[in-house]
């Protein structure tokens, strides 16, 4: 198999090419299967973040000024481009995250794709209203924010750099993008398929860096808006840094969302549910189902099922398409994630499958089932972004949703069952951004995503994420004489 030479022709790409600075620090690029360097960037240095600002403000002006159908034709495009290249595509994603490619084959250039679709099909649609006043009437206009910045997470870093730039970009905005230090090489190809779809040069540009040079460009009051997709403790800064300037924020971060399946649900369907809630990308999704919890009466079945299906998992080469499981995306994670595991066994947990570190090279878990887990256990409390799966036992409906509630996070929640009324009934009480009924994990664009609570502000994807990336300028238009009382 030929593979994608990972090292980038340089390390950014702004005002439409590689540039690079290599006075900034070194980031290693490190495929996480092998533990191996594969390539190197350099973080931004000022000046590159400079340059970044500058070419994206100067490309916004020529592309606000293009009508809505030309913004989203060359969105439209670069979707094309994306889908016909995403063999490569898919590949250079594993080389970076780790992640098996029979998953990013499927999932990861083909949703940044559909994100680029989506909101190039809505572009033209972007329009304002009429509000009659008797003789007088006022209109909206729909205006771009300007220069957004984006910055990701290592977890996806194709589809965030695309389900930020496309809202953005489809409403007349530039974006400056800052991938994560742990996942460089991705976002670069959607710049260069930006352009090469008719991009103005300087529309999307990517910079790299640690939290230094996120900092650093979201503090600059020429960026208007920022979205992050990080952890809370991130977004906690980047919200407070943002508050400074009075800037938009969109914040998905983190969380430890329920998944509640009651006694009359499928059980191989709530088994296969929780799984895709848990081991894919090897548990590094935000969105992750990591609270099981499991009425009584099927408790142990489920728990015995879940182990035995469990066997399926095949590791190995992630980028051999027979591998359905890889490794974490770094060692750091990874010890992160074993210091998780040690922590639900010594409080009490029991360890049903997995629960240790696999050999090899790489940076691999195995695929860990506790169960007996109770509220207050470490393992049940925090984020573990990692494929350790809890199950806690409920006996009512009533206490189910109490306790699936009792998190600081509010990204997802799910419900397993047949009874059609239980399941809206209990999904309404969810405190959740994005909910599942006897389903987990789907991220359609046409549909919003995103967390309340501690999870996140704001919503990507779907025509929510339209409000995000624009402002309401609001026209008052008299045609009678005005009378003033002197
Ligand atoms: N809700 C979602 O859509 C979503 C999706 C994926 C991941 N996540 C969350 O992301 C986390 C994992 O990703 P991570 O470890 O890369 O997150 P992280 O918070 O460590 O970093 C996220 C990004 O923020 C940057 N950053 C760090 N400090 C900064 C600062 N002070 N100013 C500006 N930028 C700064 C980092 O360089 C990185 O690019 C998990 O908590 C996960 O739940 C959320």
């Amino acid at each position: 198999m030929t593979l994608p030479a990972p090292q980038p022709k340089a390390s950014h790409f702004v005002g439409g090419y590689y540039i690079e600075d290599t006075s900034g620090d070194e980031i290693a690029v490190i495929y996480p299967f092998t533990g191996e360097q594969i390539a190197s960037v350099h973080a931004a240095t000022d000046g590159i973040v400079e340059q970044a600002i500058a070419a994206a403000l100067h490309a916004q002006q020529d592309w606000a000024a293009r009508s809505g159908t030309e913004r989203g034709r060359v969105l439209r495009r670069a979707a094309d481009i994306m889908r016909a290249r995403n063999h490569e595509l898919s590949q250079l994603e594993t080389l970076d995250t780790g992640k098996p490619y029979q998953e990013t084959s499927l999932v990861d250039a083909t949703s940044g794709a559909d994100a680029l679709e989506y909101f190039g099909g809505l572009a033209a649609s972007l329009t304002g209203e009429h509000i009659p006043l008797g003789e007088d009437w006022a209109y909206t206009m729909r205006e771009p924010l300007g220069v957004c910045a984006g910055i990701g997470a290592w977890n996806y870093p194709t589809q965030i750099a695309c389900w930020k730039a496309a809202p953005a970009l489809a409403c007349g905005n530039a974006m400056v993008f800052k991938p994560s230090e742990t996942t460089t090489l991705c976002a670069l190809k959607v710049a260069e398929i930006l352009v090469e779809a008719g991009a103005p040069p300087g529309l999307f540009n990517v910079i790299q860096g640690r939290g230094d040079v996120g900092a650093k460009l979201i503090a600059d009051p020429r960026i208007a808006k920022v979205s992050l997709t990080g952890s809370v403790p991130t977004g906690r800064k980047v919200y407070a840094a943002a508050a400074e300037g009075i800037k938009n924020v969109t914040m998905e971060l983190g969380g430890k969302s329920p998944l509640l399946i009651f006694d009359d649900a499928d059980l191989e369907d709530a088994v296969s549910g929780a799984i895709l809630a848990n081991f894919y990308s090897s548990g590094q999704v935000c969105s992750n189902g990591t609270r099981v919890f499991v009425q009584a009466g099927i408790y142990d079945a489920f728990v015995a099922r879940m182990a035995e299906r469990l066997h399926g998992v095949k590791t190995g080469d992630p980028l051999d398409p027979e591998v359905n499981f890889g490794p974490l995306v770094s060692a750091e994670q990874r010890d992160k994630v074993l210091g998780y595991i040690e922590a639900g066994k010594a409080e009490g947990a029991r360890l049903v499958t997995g629960g240790a570190a696999l050999e090899g090279p790489g940076f691999w878990v195995a695929p860990t089932l506790f169960a007996d887990v109770t509220d207050e256990m470490t393992i049940a409390r925090e984020e573990i972004f990692g494929p350790v799966l809890s199950v806690l036992k409920f006996d009512d409906e009533a206490e189910a949703v109490a306790r699936g509630n009792a998190t600081e996070f509010g990204l997802s929640a799910g419900v397993f069952t047949t009874n059609i009324t239980r399941a809206h009934r209990v999904i309404r009480q969810l405190q959740a951004g994005s909910c599942f009924i006897n389903s987990y994990n789907d991220a359609p664009v046409e549909v919003p995503f995103g967390g309340s609570k501690l999870s996140g502000v704001g919503r990507e994807n779907a025509k929510a994420a339209i409000e995000h990336y624009s402002q309401l300028k609001s026209v008052y238009v008299r045609m009678s004489q005005i009378e003033a009382p002197f």
